[in-house]
C-alpha cells in the first residue's frame, strides 16, 4: 500500500490483542490483529457492543490488552508509561469533556501545561489552534464550554486532542452528538484538516455513512471485533466480502457510492439550464453534495462552478442517477485532491 498524502502520523500494529473483561466468560475483543499506516484515517464500524471502543481505548491504555502486543512507530506501547503515551496520543470522544470551569483556551492548553511548555509558546499554539478549527481565537478564547453551542464544543475537543502535535489520534464518535447538519460541517471541516495535517486516526463510528465519507479504509467489525472486511469505502461499497458487511452497507450502496464520485464524473447541462442563483456546487465535490444540494434547494438544477467560481455547467438529479446507472469507475474526490489517495 502506498501513502501518497503528506504525513506526520505513526503506523501502529495491533497484533493479537484480547481483552477479556474481570469476570466475563466471553472476550469483549479477541485475537484482533491490525497495521495502520503512517497517516492513514481509518474507520471502526459495527454495531453496539461489538468491541470498538474497547479496541481503540487499548492502543492508548486506558483499557490494558489481556494479551497481545501493540506498538506505535515500532515501540511497544505496553512497556510505555501510560500517562506519557497518552499525552502523545490525540484523544476525542463524543462527551467532548471540556471542562466546565476552564476556559477555551485553558482547555485546548492542558496538555501543552502538562508537557511544560512556556506560557508564550502555549498561547501561541492555543491561538494558531482555535483558527485552525475556525473559531475566531478573540471571539471564544476566554469564554467558556456553556457558551458555545455543540458543535463549536466538538470543534475546541479536536483543537484540544491536537495541541501537542500528536502522531496518532484516536476519535470515539466525536461527531456523534450533533445534528446531522452540524454533523456534515464538523466531518468536512475535519477532512480538510485531516488533508495538512496526516496524522494517523482511528475513529469509532456507527454510522456507515460517516466511514464512508471519512474514511481512508473502513474495518467492519462484528461480535468480538472479528474483522468481517478492512479495505477502501469504494472497495467495500462495491465488493462486500460476505453477507454481513452486504446486511451493514444497507441497500443503499448506490446512493452511499455518490460520495465518492466527483461532480465532474457527470455530463453536466448547459450553465443556462439551471436557475443560477447563491446555491452552487463546486468541481471538486462529490455527486452526494450536489444531490444534498438539489434536494435542500428543491431547484430542478444547479450550477457548477470551478475553483475561481466560474460556472462551468449545471447538475440536476437525472445527471447524477445517470452515472449511477452507467457504472462509472469510482475515483478520488477532493478531499484526496493533495495526495493521489492509496490503493488497498
Ligand atoms: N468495563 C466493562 N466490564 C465488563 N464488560 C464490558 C466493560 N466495558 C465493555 N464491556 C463489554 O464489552 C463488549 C464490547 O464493548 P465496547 O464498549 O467495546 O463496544 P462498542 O462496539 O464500542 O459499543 P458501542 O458502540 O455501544 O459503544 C460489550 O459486550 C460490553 O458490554
Amino acid at each position: 500500500m502506498q501513502i501518497a498524502r503528506n504525513t506526520s502520523g505513526a503506523r501502529i500494529v495491533l497484533d493479537g490483542v484480547t481483552k477479556t473483561y474481570h469476570n466475563q466468560p466471553i472476550a469483549a475483543v479477541e485475537n484482533f490483529s491490525m497495521t495502520v499506516e503512517p497517516g492513514e484515517l481509518i474507520m471502526f464500524v459495527g454495531p453496539s457492543g461489538c468491541g470498538k471502543t474497547t479496541t481503540m481505548k487499548m492502543i492508548n491504555r486506558i483499557i490494558e490488552p489481556t494479551s497481545g502486543s501493540i506498538s506505535i512507530d515500532g515501540r511497544d506501547v505496553l512497556s510505555l508509561d501510560p500517562n506519557e503515551l497518552r499525552r502523545h496520543i490525540g484523544y476525542v470522544i463524543q462527551q467532548i469533556g471540556l471542562f466546565p470551569h476552564m476556559t477555551i483556551a485553558e482547555n485546548v492548553a492542558v496538555v501543552p501545561r502538562l508537557l511544560g511548555w512556556s506560557k508564550a509558546k502555549t498561547t501561541e499554539r492555543v491561538e494558531e489552534l482555535l483558527a485552525t478549527v475556525e473559531l475566531e481565537p478573540s471571539e471564544f478564547a476566554g469564554r467558556y464550554p456553556k457558551q458555545l453551542s455543540g458543535g463549536q464544543q466538538q470543534r475546541v475537543g479536536v483543537a484540544r486532542a491536537l495541541a501537542a502535535d500528536p502522531p496518532v489520534m484516536l476519535m470515539d464518535e466525536p461527531f456523534g452528538a450533533t445534528d446531522p447538519i452540524t454533523r456534515e460541517k464538523l466531518q468536512a471541516e475535519f477532512l480538510r484538516l485531516q488533508e495538512s495535517l496526516g496524522k494517523t486516526i482511528i475513529f469509532v463510528t456507527h454510522d456507515f455513512d460517516e466511514a464512508v465519507r471519512l474514511g481512508d479504509r473502513i474495518a467492519v467489525l462484528s461480535n468480538r471485533s472479528q474483522i468481517e472486511q478492512f479495505d477502501t469505502p469504494a472497495n467495500i461499497l462495491t465488493s462486500p466480502a460476505n453477507d454481513y458487511v452486504a446486511s451493514f452497507i444497507g441497500h443503499g450502496a448506490a446512493i452511499k457510492r455518490l460520495v465518492l464520485i466527483p461532480v465532474t464524473e457527470a455530463k453536466l447541462g448547459p450553465v443556462g439550464q439551471s436557475a443560477g442563483g447563491p446555491i452552487t456546487v463546486s468541481v471538486d465535490d462529490s455527486l452526494r453534495d450536489a444531490l444534498d444540494s438539489l434536494v435542500l434547494t428543491g431547484l430542478p438544477a444547479l450550477t457548477v462552478v470551478d475553483r475561481s467560481e466560474r460556472p462551468v455547467g449545471s447538475i440536476s438529479v437525472d445527471r447524477i442517477s445517470a452515472v449511477l446507472g452507467a457504472e462509472v469507475p469510482i475515483a478520488p474526490v477532493a478531499r484526496r485532491s493533495a495526495g493521489t489517495g492509496q490503493g488497498a
